[in-house]
Formats: C-alpha cells, structure tokens, sequence
C-alpha cells in the first residue's frame, strides 16, 4: 500500500486532537483512502509545553517549515494570519493538499489562497472552518452548487450561544454568563472574537461567499457583538415570545434600497437578533452551533451540531484529511471554489428587517399617542407595543415610568434610526434602552 505523508501545524486544542486519532486510527483510515496515512512531523512552539494529549516526542519540532517540506498533506491548525498564511502558501507550492480550521485567515486572505490551490492543482480544505464538526462547508460548496441559495442564518459562535442561552434560562447577567464561559472552557481567556462578533463574521465571510458564487471579504461585513445586551433585553425579548440569538446573515437584497425591484446584491451581517421561539434556530441551545439555509429548490435546510471543542472540530479536519488523501490517491483537485457570479456586495443600509425597540417613559396621558405619531410621520409601522409600570421607578413629583417595548414591522434602517432619534427627544420619552433587530418573524 502507497503511504501519503502527513504534517501537522500546531497541536493546541484541535491539533493534539488530530495527531491523537490520526496516530490511533491510522488502520482504519488507511482502508478508507487506500494509502497510509503516515504522521511525519508535528510543528509547535514549545517542545515541552504540557499538552492534553500524549504526542511522540520525537515528531515535535519548532521548525515549522523543516515539518512541512516533503509532505504530501499539510494540516494547518495553528490559528492566527502569519506565519499560517505563509506556511500555507509555501505548501500549496510545493504541490501539498492542505486542510486548515484557520476561518480568520480564510475570511481576510481566502481568494489568495484559492488561487494558489487553484494554480498548484491541489485541494484547500477547510470544514473545521465554519462551525466545527458540522458539515457545512462541502454541502453549500458542492451539494447545493446547482441551487440558488437565498439566504443564509447561523448560530457560528458556540461562546455567545451559550452565554445568550445562560442568560436566557436562568435569568443571568452577561458578565456572569461570560464568566461561566470561560469557566467550562468554551470562551477563550481573552473572549473578544467571540462576544464582539469577529468570530462569526469570519465564518460569515466565508459561507457568504460560498453561498453566492463570490469573493466577500471580510470588510464587507456588518458585525456587532453581544456585550450591549442586558438582563431586561433578554427577559422582555422571553415575555414577548422571542429569544436572542447572535445570527451571522447572508442574504440577497435589492442594491439600492430605494429600488426595490432593481439589481439584487447581497448583505451580510453578524448582530444580536430577537427570534420567534418557534423558529428552528431558538431550539439551538448551550454552545451548539446550527445554520439553516434557504434555497430555491432545496426549500428550508438546517445543519445542526457541535461547533467548537478538539474532539469535534477533529472530526471535521480529519474528513478532509481522508478526502483529500483519497483524491491524492485516485489524481485531480476535485470541487473548488465558484467565484463568477459577481454579486455586489450591499450594506446593512438595504436591509429591512423588524426591530424591537425599548423605551423608558412617562407613564402619562397621551404619551403613547404622541410616540405613535412619530412612527407614523416617519413611515414605520408599528407591530405589537407593551407596556410595564416601573413602581419603583416613580420620577420625584412627577408620574410612574413605564418600559415600552415596541415591535416595528420591516423598516430600513435609516429610517428606524431617524424614529429612534425623534422618538428619543419627546420630553415623555426618559431613555430609549434598547434597539434590536429580529428576524423570522
Ligand atoms: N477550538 C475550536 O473549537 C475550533 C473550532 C473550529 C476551528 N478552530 C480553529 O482551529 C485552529 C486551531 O484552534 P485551537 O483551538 O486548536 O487553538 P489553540 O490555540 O489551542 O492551538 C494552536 C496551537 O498552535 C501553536 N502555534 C501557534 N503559532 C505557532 C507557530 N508559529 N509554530 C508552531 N506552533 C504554533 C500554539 O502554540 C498552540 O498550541 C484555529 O484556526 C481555530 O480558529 C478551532
Ligand atoms: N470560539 C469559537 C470556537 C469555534 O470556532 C466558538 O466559540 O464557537
Ligand atoms: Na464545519
């Protein structure tokens, strides 16, 4: 049996993974690529840092470039831009296939690397990308190729889905959500990727450009994170019947919002999102990941599953291990990337969605009539308002206060800023506490 020469870069949490199961399952794997699969050296910082998993010390090394010369596969699990994205290259000319998790080097420099795989007339994978163990990326990628997707939603970050369900079921606060995160090891000990969204907009980037035949990039996406919602967000969102999510969004949309029968571009956005408790995705709890797809004749698809831990990002390396050790075995790069649709790329300024808006006000005559005027004057719609009296809120010699937590339907949002700002000048009006989007409604 032909042996293919394997090199690992990096062995942290998913890499110490990879070499663990590549070492321990190495016949079974073989029988399914029908070649060895041989572990030829493992590139780390440290040879003798501690590790969660035993490695042969004799296959660590600190030079990366001495591991990955000479293999015919390069596993880069490392993380971060350089030297990953150096090495990367460096293999894909040598003529190695290479499988990487790297979703922040792929979201900043994917089209330089496809075309570099493109030109080696070798394999680029990257499964372990977007949402860890699930399989995502091949079933847009190659399943869905002769479908028009429409629209994309995922929970991608597993952090903020467990932090946002914590919040959700127990009533916690976000710092102390976040603090049990890092407690159970899903958030990082710096969690700013993950809370402020930058995690979720890389696999965005990503899945939008897979998904619509073009090369996003990165700073064609809207992002903002989770550290804005309170306690109050989250239980008035309960009581109303929805559920907060940190959605990555791609979707086709008119170009110019004041033509909406014109040229469709697409907008891809990462926020905090009210979903109807009965749609799919609020079922997704804890640090799960899910990602449900629209598509023309497909209809509604969701994939559902771990996104993060070793174990089952693994999973997802080593399925692109053995197919892409396979495809090495019976000659040709396979499936790449489409890029020749040229969507344009559109701003969170074309999209309309619903908002959830609340407000902290004077509990008086009139005052609901007034802010309902100013939606009206504004051309957006109101949907459903309710109303809670804050007794202990009483203003000194003057009336109760009262939250109003409004539901608007689909405006843009230029719009449902200029009625925020107008709304938020009214005398009756003390604090306008919260603006949200949501979707699926
Ligand atoms: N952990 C997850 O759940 C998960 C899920 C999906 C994708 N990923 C991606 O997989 C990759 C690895 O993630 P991880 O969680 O294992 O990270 P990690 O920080 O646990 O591991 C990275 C390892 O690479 C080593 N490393 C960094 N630079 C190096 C260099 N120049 N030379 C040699 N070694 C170097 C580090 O010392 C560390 O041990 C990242 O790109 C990450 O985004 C991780
Ligand atoms: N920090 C990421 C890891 C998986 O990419 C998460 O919480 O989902
Ligand atoms: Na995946």
């Amino acid at each position: 049996m032909e042996t293919l020469k394997v090199a690992l870069l990096g062995a942290g949490n998913v890499g110490a993974q990879v070499a663990r199961i590549l070492l321990e399952d190495a016949d079974a794997l073989a029988g399914r690529v029908g070649a060895r699969l041989e572990l030829t050296g493992i590139a780390v910082r440290d040879v003798d840092a501690p590790r969660t998993v035993d490695l042969p010390r004799d296959l660590l090394s600190t030079d990366a470039e001495a591991v990955l010369s000479g293999a015919d596969l390069v596993v880069e699990l490392m993380g971060g831009i350089e030297p990953a994205r150096s090495l990367i290259k460096r293999a894909l000319a040598g003529g190695a296939a290479v499988v990487t998790g790297n979703k922040a080097l792929l979201a900043e420099h994917g089209p330089e690397l496809y075309a570099a795989a493109e030109e080696a007339g070798v394999q680029l994978a990257y499964e372990a990308a977007v949402a860890g163990a699930i399989p995502i990326i091949r079933p847009v990628r190659d399943n869905l190729a002769g479908d028009n997707i429409t629209r994309v939603l995922g929970i991608v970050n597993g952090t903020t889905n467990y932090i946002l369900d914590a919040m959700d079921t127990t009533g916690a606060s976000f710092a102390d959500a976040l603090a049990e995160a890092q407690r159970l090891g899903y958030a990082e000990a710096d969690p700013t990727a993950d809370v402020e969204g930058l995690d979720a907009a890389a696999k965005a980037t990503i899945l939008a450009s897979l998904a619509f035949h073009t090369s996003f990039d990165r700073a064609h996406v809207s992002c903002e994170g989770i550290t804005a919602i309170t306690a109050a967000d989250v239980a008035a969102a309960r009581e109303a019947g929805y559920v907060i999510k940190l959605l990555a969004i791609c979707e086709a949309v008119p170009a110019d919002p004041q033509a909406p029968d014109g040229d469709r571009g697409v907008a891809v956005r990462v926020h905090p999102t009210l979903l109807p408790r009965e749609h799919a995705l609020a079922a997704v709890r804890g640090a799960f990941n899910a990602v449900y797809i629209e598509a023309e004749y497909a209809g509604s698809l969701m994939f559902y599953g771990a996104g993060a831990g070793g174990v089952p990002t693994a999973s997802a390396v080593l399925g692109d291990i053995v197919s892409s050790a396979r495809r090495r075995v019976l000659g040709g790069p396979g499936v790449t990337e489409s890029v020749g649709a040229s969507v344009t790329p559109v701003g969170l300024e074309a999209v309309a969605t619903s908002y959830a808006i609340g407000l902290r006000v004077a509990d008086a005559p009139g005052v609901l009539a007034t802010i309902a005027r100013v939606f009206g004057d504004h051309g957006v719609s109101i949907g459903t308002l309710r109303q809670t009296t804050h007794a202990d809120g009483a203003r000194e010699g003057t009336s109760n206060d009262a939250d109003l937590r409004i539901v608007t339907h689909r405006a843009l949002d230029a719009a449902l800023r200029r009625t925020v700002d107008a709304v938020g000048q009214l005398p009756a009006v003390h604090e306008v506490t919260s603006i949200l989007r949501v979707e699926g409604a």
